[in-house]
């Protein structure tokens, strides 16, 4: 085989977990491809979109710890690249004072000295304005959570990735991969060779997976991204200090409704809720269950008086969701060459640069900076599907 179609490593995807994986490969002096089924950049997986929530804020410690690093490596590419990526705005966590989710946010954020702020009932108005605060519900403020500017976050990582001898192929499917001490993998344009493989396919996951005799247990689902037009100019703005939100749980719902300032779209806030219906990767537009979109009304027009209580515009956007919303960051169980990362479930954008790093590592046959036992595929052990 011509040595231009020889690799150290092979990354199938090109959303943000890959791309940081391959950026690292490459900041390791290896010979990286990063292959993408799409012409890039596109909208069709999991990682575009004008921003992302960056946060400390976490029921687990181990998340903390990790965003620890995290913000650095963020803080490092924007230097390297002069671009800004990270906009501090604070995160609003709210949720009814006594229940464990709510409680589970902060004790992490106090046991790890991460800077907040408590907002009582009495002096919540006086700090943020146009928020009704539930009955009941306690607030705390992670002040170092902001804003990632998604898309240019992508853009910049790929580019920092081909400046350092990185090759990006897009509209190039991986069609095939063949296991090996040397790995074979198949695409709609060419056959390539890899000492390692890192999977970084998002909701295609298990389709490519299957090829190697394993399925996970990854439920793709479709979220619904809501804007939400502002009533009165100005009242949820990123330059009028408003924050990000999160609730962790509310009267129309268990699951966590999360928003952003406005910024994108003038006078539009973000709001979604985290959780959709089951869908098909490819044929995502065809799932047109709105129910979670009525929970958002119903939760805005009781809580955000400012906002008009009907979506001004709604995005697609899709996570894929491992049983206990926990990542998957492992070799695959047969093939040690073969390192996967999946199931980011609808959180992993801002660990980006860390799990690049990791996944880097783990295809390399390093020891992981972290613990990965939280992230290991044998936790499934009782629900995955092989056929090795
Ligand atoms: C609405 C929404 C809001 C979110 N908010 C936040 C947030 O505030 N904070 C946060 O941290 N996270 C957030 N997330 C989660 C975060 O965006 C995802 O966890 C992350 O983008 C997942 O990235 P990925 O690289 O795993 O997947 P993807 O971005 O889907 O990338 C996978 C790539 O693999 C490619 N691919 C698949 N199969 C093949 C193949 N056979 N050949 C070649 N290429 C292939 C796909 O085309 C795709 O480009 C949010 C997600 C959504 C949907
Ligand atoms: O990861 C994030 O910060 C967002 C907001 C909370 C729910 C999921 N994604």
């Amino acid at each position: 085989m011509s040595s231009n179609r020889v690799f150290d490593c092979i990354v199938i995807g090109a959303g943000v977990q890959g791309s940081f994986t391959a950026y690292h490969l490459a900041k390791g002096n290896k010979k990286a491809l990063l292959l993408e089924q799409f012409v890039l950049p596109h909208s069709r997986g999991s990682s575009h979109g004008q921003t992302r929530i960056i946060r400390k804020a976490y029921e687990q410690d181990f998340y903390t710890h990790m965003m620890e690093e995290c913000y650095e490596l963020w803080s490092q590419l924007e230097k390297e690249a002069g671009v800004e990526l990270y906009r501090k705005t604070g995160l609003l966590v709210m949720g009814p004072e006594k229940s464990e989710n709510y409680q589970q946010f902060k004790t992490t954020l106090q046991k790890n000295k991460i800077p907040t702020v408590i907002l009582t009932p009495d002096n919540f108005s006086k700090h943020i304005s146009n928020v009704q605060l539930n009955e009941g519900d306690g607030a705390i403020v992670d002040v170092t959570a902001g804003i990632l500017y998604a898309d240019r976050a992508l853009k910049t990582v790929q580019d920092q990735f081909q400046m350092l001898g990185g090759i990006i192929r897009d509209k190039e499917m991986v069609t095939d991969i063949k296991p090996g001490p040397i790995v074979t993998v198949s695409t709609t344009a060419h056959v390539y060779q890899a000492k390692s493989v890192v999977i970084t396919a998002g909701p295609w996951a298990n389709r490519l997976l299957i090829q190697t005799g394993l399925q996970l247990p990854l439920q793709v689902i479709k979220i619904n991204v809501c804007y939400w037009k502002v009533k009165v100019p100005g009242s949820y703005d990123l330059k009028n200090h408003f924050p990000c939100f999160l609730l962790t749980e509310s009267e129309e719902s268990k699951e966590h409704i999360y928003g952003l300032p406005s910024n994108e779209y003038p006078e539009m806030m973000k709001i979604c809720y985290h959780m959709g219906s089951e869908t098909d990767p490819d044929n995502r537009d065809q799932q047109k269950d709105r129910s979670d979109i009525d929970i958002l009304q119903r939760y805005i027009a009781r809580c955000l008086p400012g906002l008009h209580p009907e979506p001004a515009v709604v995005e697609t956007c899709m996570y894929t969701l491992t049983p206990d919303r926990h990542f998957v960051l492992d070799c695959h169980p047969a093939y040690r060459n073969i390192v996967i990362g999946a199931g980011f479930s609808g959180h992993g954008f801002k660990f980006g640069p860390i799990i690049g790093k990791l996944l880097c590592e783990l295809s390399l046959g390093k020891v992981p900076s972290y613990d990965l036992s939280p992230f290991q595929i044998k936790r499934f052990q009782a629900n995955i599907k092989s056929s090795l």
